[in-house]
């Protein structure tokens, strides 16, 4: 990682909680579409500084439990509480708005428009100014543009995209395209971030850099995540608390060995020796 300044690291995690409750709580979460019930009885908290990850195979409801904390699923019963308000019914744009940041699984960056331009808009909730003072560029929105372009730049110096900034998106590696991405959700100053899935389809290389930045992010900035990652080598090295889901329910919440090592875990993952067939298939 660059060498970030204490007042550097102090800007871009000018969003994070220091509330005495956990930054979110999910309790006995139900989700249902029509036949199908996506989730049942999910509970969990993430508090300040932690990395907290959600495994399962798929189908599992990781990315419903995400919908739902972003405000793009209203479940049916329970409730999710974001910096100590409930946040059901929110639009996802207002949640965002109160500091929970995402990436996704397939990127979704403006390709056309260089790294620079696509952390900005990163920055839209921090631009405030109204549109007569941007029409005449006054003195606000003049300030406010520097300031929001100098955020800009610590974060691509923080995750070392130096090299790309003026280029347009869509033509650099996908590694770097998850990469902006991440800073992307950084420039918005988050109090949480959902990682979904940040590693899917990267290379070794790719990777062990993603973990690096990951890690970087909580001993730097202390901006707590939630992470839904296949990847199990990298969750139970990055993640302070593991929920297992298995069927839209949880299984356990614990450490990375206590999860890893818990026999309804394995079951999912592996199935059990009933789970075997009978007889080995003839050659
Ligand atoms: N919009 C929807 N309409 C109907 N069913 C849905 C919808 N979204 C999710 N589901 C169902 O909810 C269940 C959980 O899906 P979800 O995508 O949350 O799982 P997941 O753990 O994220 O899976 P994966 O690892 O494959 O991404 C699945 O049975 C899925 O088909």
């Amino acid at each position: 990682m660059a060498v970030v300044s204490s007042d550097v690291v102090e800007n871009m995690s000018a969003g994070v909680h220091t509330g005495s409750g956990p930054v979110v709580s999910v309790e006995d979460v139900e989700l249902r579409f029509s036949g199908v019930t996506a989730l049942s009885g999910v509970s969990f908290d993430v508090h300040d500084d932690e990395l907290f990850a959600i495994i399962g195979p798929n189908g599992a409801g990781k990315t419903s439990i995400f919908n739902v904390l972003s405000g793009v699923y209203r479940p049916q019963v329970g409730s999710v509480t974001f910096r100590g308000e409930s946040i059901l019914g929110r639009k996802p744009h207002k949640i965002a708005g109160l500091g929970m940041a995402r990436t996704f699984q397939n990127i979704e960056l403006f390709e056309n428009l260089n790294v620079v331009d696509n952390l900005m808009l990163g920055r839209h909730h921090h631009v405030g100014y109204g549109w007569p003072s941007a029409v005449a560029w006054l003195g606000r929105a003049r300030a406010a543009e520097v300031r929001n372009r100098r955020r800009c730049e610590e974060i691509i110096d923080f995750l070392e995209i130096e090299a790309y900034r003026q280029l347009p998106v869509g033509l650099l590696p996908y590694g770097v395209q998850k990469r902006i991405e991440l800073g992307r959700a950084l420039a918005m100053e988050p109090a949480l971030l959902l990682l979904d899935e940040p590693v899917a389809g990267m290379n070794g290389e790719e990777t062990e850099d993603m973990a690096r930045f990951i890690l970087d992010i909580k001993a730097e900035l202390h901006i707590p995540m939630i992470l839904v990652e296949h990847d199990m080598g990298l969750v139970m090295d990055l993640a302070d608390r593991v929920l297992a889901m298995d069927f839209g329910r949880p299984l356990v919440t614990g450490t990375p060995a206590e999860v890893q090592a818990h026999p309804e875990v394995i079951r999912a993952y592996l199935g059990t020796a009933d789970d075997t067939p009978d007889e080995e298939p003839s050659a």
